[in-house]
Parts: structure tokens; sequence; C-alpha cells
């Protein structure tokens, strides 16, 4: 694999600006025929991500995707989303019990607008089996895929009737995969990202090792349509995990869902956990997020999200934060 990168050795080239304020500049996304405010969504993780938080950004306009570790309330969730007219995004996994779950949803007749199969390592006939099944029984549904870290699995799943695919393998900020197994995107997401994006058909979520806000911008450039981040979006206010003071300081708890403290035991572990600063509100986050890619979009020379699909870039290798420390 050749030029390999990730994202602090990237930097994009700005272009003449077509605009006289930011504030004109369009940071919306489209996604299973469904426009989103932003193309980012916060992880399917149980520290990030509760049913408040899913409903506050399906009743503002952004994308969610809700976590899948409290399986028994996932029927009555997408019940109350869509009595709500919400748009009811859930997450399954592929064991025995997660068929008869999907079985159970189309006799119910409650099909989720969006269902993501969220498996370490998606390349695998588990996934594709599962994707076969959800378009058997909720072929309304449209179905993401992952995770993934190659093109081969990203035209495997597509073919296998997955209507986006997820990438990222290790990248992640509480993920201990890549120390645990040697395997993994880690440290060259960036690039994964545009390996997978130049053979995929259908859209692609980049999901893991966001660290700043220019991050997102560098992920649309290099083919996503959608990013999927967690660090970022732990410890605010609104956030599930557990709230501690430390020197007069508040943190908040954020997890890997393959950790110790998500599985309650001690096996198979691939994340770990961190306390992450306290940030205030999350929809300060989300503004703050919007206002940066409309800059990145007016740096872009456009008005929309593609026109930064289309900048030059150059390898910097390290070098952008000239020791500065991110946040
Ligand atoms: N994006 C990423 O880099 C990663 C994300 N995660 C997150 O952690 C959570 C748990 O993931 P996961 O363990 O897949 O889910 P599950 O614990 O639900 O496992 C799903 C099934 O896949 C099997 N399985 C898991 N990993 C592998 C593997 N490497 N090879 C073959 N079979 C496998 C499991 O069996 P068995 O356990 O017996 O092997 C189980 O039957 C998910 O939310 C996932 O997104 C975890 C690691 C990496
Ligand atoms: N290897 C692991 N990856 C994990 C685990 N839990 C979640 N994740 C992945 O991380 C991203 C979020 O990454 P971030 O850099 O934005 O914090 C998340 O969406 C998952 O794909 C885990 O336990 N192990």
């Amino acid at each position: 694999m050749e030029n390999v990168f990730d994202y602090e050795d990237i930097q994009l080239i700005p272009a003449k600006c077509v605009v006289n304020s930011r504030s004109e500049c369009d940071t919306t996304v489209s996604l299973g025929g469904h426009k989103f405010k932003l193309p980012v969504v916060p992880a399917n993780m149980q520290t990030i991500i509760d049913e408040k938080i899913a409903t506050y950004l399906a009743e503002n306009g952004y994308f969610y995707v809700m976590h899948r570790f409290e399986p028994e309330k996932r029927q009555d969730f997408i019940k109350d989303m869509q009595s709500r007219a919400l748009i009811a995004s859930i997450s399954v996994g592929v064991k025995d019990e997660e068929y008869n779950f999907v079985q159970q949803l189309a006799e119910e007749k409650l099909v989720p607008e969006f269902i993501t199969i969220d498996i370490a390592h998606g390349h695998s006939n588990a996934v594709i089996k599962m994707i076969k099944h959800i378009k058997e029984y909720l072929p309304q549904s449209f179905v993401i895929a992952g995770n993934v870290g190659t093109p081969e699995a990203v035209r495997e799943l597509e073919n296998a009737g997955a209507d986006a695919t997820k990438v990222g393998i290790g990248p992640g900020k509480v993920c201990i995969t890549k120390i645990k197994t040697g395997f993994g995107t880690g440290g060259w997401q960036l690039a994964a990202l545009r390996w997978c994006a130049k053979a995929a058909s259908k859209p692609i979520i980049a999901d893991g090792g966001i660290r700043t806000h220019g991050d997102i911008a560098k992920s649309v450039r290099f083919g996503a349509t959608m990013v999927m981040i967690g660090s970022l979006f732990a410890g605010h206010e609104e956030s599930p995990g557990q709230t501690i003071e430390k020197d007069g300081k508040l943190f908040k708890e954020y997890f890997g869902s393959a950790s110790e403290f998500q599985k309650g035991e001690k096996k198979n572990v691939e994340g770990k956990k961190m306390y992450v600063e306290h940030k205030g509100a999350l929809q300060d986050t989300l503004t703050e997020m919007e206002q940066d890619l409309q800059s990145s979009i007016s740096y872009a020379g456009g008005t929309s999200l593609d026109a930064i699909r289309h900048v030059d870039y150059v390898v910097v290798k390290n070098s952008i934060f000239n020791g500065d420390k991110v946040y």
C-alpha cells in the first residue's frame, strides 16, 4: 500500500472563496433518503448516546445511531421515535437472538429507517448473512454494515445488500485492537478511508480517529459521506457516562464497547476506559462543528460539502500541530 497517511499528516489546500459570509455555506448531507444538518454522527456507544440524546438529535435534524447494548429496549425505542414522527436508527449484532429480533420487528411491522450492524470485524460471513436477513425481513430499512478496512470488504458487504459501509478498524480513542491484535487502520485511517472509498459504490461512513473538527472536512475530502465520532462527543453534560471530580475539575467516563466495562467480563477485551474533561452542552459542540465545517467549505471555494471533495491536498507528515496540543 503506497501513500499511507493519517489525519495529522494532511492539509487541504484552499481555493478562491465564493461567499461573503461563512453562514452561506451549507453543511447538510443526505443519507438513506433523509437530510441531516451535519455529516457527523455520535458513535453508537453506551457512554456517548442514550435514548434522550437520540431523541434530541432526531428532533433537531441530526443523524444518530442508537447503541445495541440494552437490546430489550430497542422495540419500544423504535415505537417511541416513530410515534413522534422521528427517525428510528438502531444497532444490531450478529448473534442468534438478533435474527429473531429482526423477524419480530417484521412481524410487528416495526421498520426502523436505519439499522447498523455493529461488529468489530465486519468483513465476515456473519455480517453478510445478517445483511441478507435484514434485507429479507425489513427491505425498507437502510442497512449500514461494518466495520471494515479494505476495498474487498466494502465490495462484499455492498454486494450482499448493505446500503452503506462503515470504515475503521482500531483507530478509536479507547481502542486497543491495534495493540492487542496487531491489526487495523489505526495510524493510517485516512488513507484506509481513501482506499475503501475508491472501491465503494454506496456511501461510506468513516469511523474513529477524529481528533479535531478539521478531521471531519478531511474525511469528507477522502470519501466519507458521514463521519462517526466517539471521543469528541464524550464528556458533555448530557453524555451518559459517569461524572467524577478530580482536583476540582469535572470529568466524564468514556469506555470502549469491547472494554471490560461494557462487557462485564475480561474476555476478548479490545477497548479501554478513559476520563474526558467535562465539555458543557452537546449543542455547543454541534454548533461549533457546523461553524468550523462552514469555514472548511469556504476554504474549499464552494457553498456545500461537495466543494471539499474536490480540493487538492499536501502530505505534511506529522507537522501540522507544530508541537501544539490537540485541544
Ligand atoms: N471499530 C473497531 O475498531 C472496533 C469496534 N469494536 C466494538 O466493540 C463492540 C463489540 O464487538 P464484537 O466483539 O464484534 O461484538 P460481539 O461481542 O457482539 O461479537 C459478535 C460476534 O462476532 C464474533 N467475533 C467478534 N470478533 C471476532 C473476530 N475478530 N473474529 C471472528 N469472530 C468474531 C463473536 O464471537 P466471539 O466473541 O466468541 O469471538 C460474536 O459471535 C462493537 O460495538 C464493536 O463496534 C470492537 C473492536 C474493534
Ligand atoms: N477497538 C475498539 N474500537 C472501539 C471500541 N469501542 C468503540 N470503538 C470504535 O471507536 C469509534 C470511536 O472512535 P473515536 O476515535 O471517535 O473515539 C467507535 O465508533 C467504534 O468504531 C472498543 O472497545 N474497541
